[in-house]
């Protein structure tokens, strides 16, 4: 039997162009070198190279995770994301903190690994940031739950209306569930692949005062 080309076995993987990885020169707090290589990845055309997976535990222990959007990340090492409380990863995140982000550039062959607990910001900073949403995903918010289920698009293009007609009167509605929040990573992992498996790791580890480096084994 012939394998097809789109068989995820006849996908090649890591075909991204290797860049050299100084790790002996890395910075020494980890969000220095993210933002050198989301830098990177950007002036390589990676698209939305701010688009990351985070990983959450439910209730149960049992694992969730979507792709979003990391809006910031601060000088202390914080990665900035938002969401709605009603949102099964913003349930996640009230009842269990703890969380991992997880980005990959394939056009550089590079990996980055957060792992921390996430912590909520003012709800001053959570309106702010519901404010500088498009305007179709503060609808969204404001109509219904993100993820909850519904049946007609007539049904949903009600709320969406009345959400629309709510913002038309007041151009300052805030969603109350809006949530930023910031991810304080534990450590933060960063890949270096190579086409020929000849990959570097290096480990950053959150000690009381500072970072540790390390190198990890491929
Ligand atoms: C590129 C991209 C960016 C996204 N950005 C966000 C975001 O910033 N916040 C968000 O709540 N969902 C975002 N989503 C949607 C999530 O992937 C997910 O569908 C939604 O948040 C529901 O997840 P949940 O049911 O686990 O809460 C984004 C999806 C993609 C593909």
């Amino acid at each position: 039997m012939q394998t097809r080309r789109d068989e995820p076995g006849a996908v090649p993987s890591i075909v991204g162009q290797a860049q050299d990885f100084d790790w002996a020169s890395a910075p020494d707090a980890p969000h220095e070198l993210f933002l050198r290589w989301l830098r990177d990845a950007t002036n390589a055309g990676v698209p939305e190279a701010h688009a990351a997976t985070l990983s959450t535990v439910d209730a149960d222990g049992l694992p969730d995770a979507r792709v979003l959007t990391v809006k910031d990340v601060s000088g202390d090492c914080g990665f900035k994301i938002a969401t709605g409380d009603e949102s099964p990863k913003g349930h996640q995140l009230l009842t269990n903190p703890n969380c991992a982000l997880t980005f990959y550039w394939s056009p550089l062959a590079r990996a980055v690994r957060v792992r921390g607990t996430a912590q909520r910001a003012t709800a001053a900073e959570s309106a702010t940031d519901f404010l500088a949403c498009h305007p179709q995903t503060r609808a969204n918010a404001l109509a219904a739950p993100q993820s909850s289920t519904f049946s007609t698009d007539a049904s949903r293009d009600e709320l969406i209306r009345q959400a629309q007609a709510a913002m038309e009167l007041d151009p300052g509605i805030v969603s109350p569930q809006w949530t930023v929040w910031t991810v304080i990573p534990k450590s933060v992992e960063f890949w270096q692949g190579d086409p020929n498996r000849n990959h570097q790791r290096l480990g950053y580890i959150r000690t009381k005062t500072a970072w540790d480096k390390q190198r990890l084994w491929p």
